[in-house]
């Protein structure tokens, strides 16, 4: 055994446990939601590590693709047999985490049906038709998923080319691809699983166009799973990640569908085929909304879990000697170890706590949508596009930080970062790209700015900030003695001078050429303004959030917050130093805040990563391993290669035996 090991846990990681400040179970509950949440959750994860059906046969990243598509199908499967092991209503979350313990860092052929199918059908369908295909749905008597995208447009869905052009003489709709272009490319589970999907195409009724609209469609015979006629579908290929999901193609030769085949909530195609339009125009995209919504959560669970890894990997790996003769030292010891790792754990608590927002709104619009209000859809859509986008991209920054923070090792599949990227990553795309995403919620901005410009602002509270007069320089006098209100104050100032330095060049640039050159040529200032629109929400959030902790947990929290807020602005300080906002004093002020908050947390690292709750089975990790006990485990997990099946393997009877026999010949 390792000298490294005592008791079963490695000494160092141990050790580290016992420097907590504050009792692990306690934070675990204030991170998740409280004392009954967490209790469920370890009941859910007891169940899963109970039930041989979920357990892989190898770690999953020495599967073959077709492996990976059927190991992934058969535990699906069998998991949601059981779903009545969770409280089915609360998808965000028993739903996500016991999705997340099965699943792992994978989507699989019934993601689409669960994120999109099911809510779309919710959603966009009337009374009719959810009675129809609801229970079908739900009892996974069909399986669906979601086809918006095409092979030659994803963003831009007004130029979706898919049709389905109504014939009243029948009463159907004929759906048709008619060029390459038109194909849908991208949905998950599509290209050999569903035999069902919502499919967005141009609607055409009395010779006009009426723009995308949803249709359910199916897609293979019920018995044979075979295409119908006049669909052509596959797989797409290997991807940089969710290489267990079949994303797929599909194609449409006028293929007819019946007329209630349209999901007809909002917009509706009569018999003679009048077209009825819809109270908002933008009430067909509500699935969008609610993945991006629920992505945050997603987004910040992959992040908590890099910073997990690194964190644990950080405490038990020792390297370099300080001291020459007192040993190696802990890597978690080096200050530059802790810079690169503990903001990454700062931003998953702070897009977490978000993320427990943007779902109580989600679920407050959903409340006003059945009472035909619309009025909170544009500031959800903005938020939940800013926060997606801002989100993924910070996610997948992190990732790549935590991982090069463990070396080598970390470049291994072992470490779990590959899996834990190449699925995260994903997310800076899907659901709108990221920068797309970004001017969405610059469009929102543009008319908040322009507003108080007129005087006339009466600015939804998430905005409120754009119409303060503000001071001209900052209250900053020392970091001990820098409030809340002071952070957000700064961060609030610099938000406000992007918007406005956003919008008058934009309004500049319409005096003078036309009014999309304009939007062109302000794009990138626009979107810096979302970001700085979005990060400074995510910092008031996570600023409030523990301002309510109980008192034991703040103490250690206020840190993880500060360090959250300092880092972005000393890593932007110019925005801060402009104009003299902030003096250069100011700025290295706050830089010591930074390796202060740095040194506070480290003492109590491990156990604000042990609160996160992630269980080995989740980490799926072998350098994050809880026991701390890393090189024999590396080790063992080397044995799963296929090369070591056998000690010589045919390559070098075929190619390394003879060249090398060749030469030693001529030698
Ligand atoms: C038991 C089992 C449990 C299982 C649990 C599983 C849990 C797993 C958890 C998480 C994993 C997450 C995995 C997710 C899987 C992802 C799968 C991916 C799916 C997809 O990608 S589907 C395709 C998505 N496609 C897009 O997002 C396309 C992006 N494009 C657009 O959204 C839009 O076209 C646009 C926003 C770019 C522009 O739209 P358009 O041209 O039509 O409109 P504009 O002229 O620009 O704007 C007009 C006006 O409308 C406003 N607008 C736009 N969109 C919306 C909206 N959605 N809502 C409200 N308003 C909107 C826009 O801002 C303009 O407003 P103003 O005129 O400025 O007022
Ligand atoms: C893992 C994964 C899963 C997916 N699953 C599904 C699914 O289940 N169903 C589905 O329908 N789709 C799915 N998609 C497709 C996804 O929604 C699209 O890829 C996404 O919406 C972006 O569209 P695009 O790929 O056409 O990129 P494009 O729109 O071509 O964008 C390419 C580049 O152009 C820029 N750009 C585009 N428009 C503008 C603009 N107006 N202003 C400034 N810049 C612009 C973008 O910022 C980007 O840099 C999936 C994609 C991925 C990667």
């Amino acid at each position: 055994m390792s000298r490294w090991i005592q008791n079963g846990d490695n000494v160092d990681i141990t050790k580290e446990r016992k420097n907590a400040t504050f009792n692990t179970e306690r934070m675990s509950a204030w991170i998740h939601g409280g004392d009954e949440v967490l209790k469920r959750r370890r009941e859910i994860l007891d169940y899963v590590k109970s039930n041989p059906d979920f357990k892989d046969p190898i770690p999953v990243e020495f599967l073959s693709r077709e492996e990976r598509v059927s190991n992934g199908t058969r535990k699906i499967v069998k998991m949601t047999d059981n779903t009545d092991q969770i409280d089915g209503a609360d998808f965000f979350g028993e739903g996500m985490y016991f999705q997340s313990l099965v699943m792992g860092r994978d989507l699989h052929p019934l993601s689409l049906h669960y994120i999109m199918f099911l809510p779309t059908l919710q959603g966009q369908t009337d009374d009719e038709q959810l009675d129809e295909w609801l229970p079908k749905a739900i009892a996974r008597s069909i399986v669906g998923t979601y086809a918006q995208t095409e092979l030659g447009h994803g963003t831009n869905l007004s130029k979706l080319e898919t049709t389905a052009t109504y014939d009243p003489s029948t009463q159907e709709f004929v759906l048709h691809s008619p060029t390459i272009t038109a194909a849908k490319w991208w949905p998950g589970g599509l290209g050999k699983s569903s035999n069902h999907a919502i499919v967005v195409a141009q609607l055409y009724t009395k010779g006009q166009c009426k723009g995308p609209h949803p249709f359910i469609v199916q897609l293979r015979d019920l018995e044979t799973h075979k295409p119908m006629k006049g669909v052509r579908l596959g797989d797409i290929g290997p991807k940089l990640g969710i290489n267990g999901s079949d994303n797929g193609f599909l194609l449409f030769d006028k293929y007819r569908i019946p007329r209630k085949a349209m999901l007809m909530r909002y917009s509706k195609v009569q018999p003679d085929g009048t077209y009825i339009a819809p109270a908002h125009s933008k009430l067909g995209y509500g699935t969008m909304v609610f993945v991006r919504s629920i992505m945050i959560k997603d987004q910040a669970t992959q992040l908590g879990a890099a910073a997990t890894i690194a964190t644990r990997y950080s405490a038990v790996r020792r390297q370099g000697e300080p001291v020459v003769g007192n040993g190696e030292i802990q890597i978690l010891d080096y200050q530059t170890q802790q810079y690169r790792v503990f903001p990454q754990l700062a931003r998953a608590f702070a897009f977490l706590f978000a993320a427990y927002e943007i779902r109580d709104l989600y679920l407050r619009l959903t409340e006003e949508l059945t009472h035909g209000n619309t009025e909170l859809l544009p500031e959800i859509h903005a938020l939940s596009s800013g926060l997606k986008s801002v989100v993924s991209w910070d996610t997948a920054q992190g990732i790549e930080q935590c991982r090069l923070s463990c070396g080598g090792h970390g470049y291994s599949q072992a470490s779990a970062f590959p899996e834990i990227y190449g699925y995260a990553v994903g997310g800076c795309t899907y659901e709108g790209e990221n920068l797309v995403m970004l001017l969405q919620v610059a469009r929102y901005l543009v008319k908040a700015a322009e507003e108080t410009r007129k005087g006339t602002s009466n600015l939804a509270e998430i905005c409120g900030y754009i119409s303060k007069t503000g001071r001209r320089t900052s209250s900053l006098t020392s970091i001990a003695n820098y409030t809340t209100d002071q952070i957000i104050e700064d961060l609030e100032h610099v938000a406000r001078k992007q918007v406005f330095h956003a919008y008058d060049k934009l309004k500049k640039a319409q005096q003078h050429v036309k009014p999309e050159d304009a939007w062109n040529q302000s794009s990138v200032e626009l979107a810096k303004a979302s970001r700085w629109h979005v990060r400074l929400y995510l910092v008031k959030t996570f600023l409030k959030k523990v301002d309510k902790a109980p008192e034991d947990l703040k103490k250690v929290m206020i840190h993880v917050a500060r360090l959250y807020a300092f880092d972005i602005i000393s890593s932007s300080s110019g925005n801060f130093l402009e104009e003299g906002y902030m003096r250069p004093d100011q700025i290295t002020e706050i830089k010591e805040g930074v390796y202060e908050c740095l040194a506070k947390i480290r003492p109590v690292a491990v156990s604000l990563v042990d609160s996160w709750d992630y269980d080995d089975l989740e980490l799926k990790s072998v350098l994050g391993k809880r026991d701390g006990n890393v090189y024999e485990a590396l080790l063992q997990w080397a044995q799963n290669s296929q090369l070591n099946k056998s000690d010589v393997i045919p390559t070098f009877e075929k190619y390394l035996g003879p060249m090398m026999k060749d030469a030693r010949s001529k030698l």
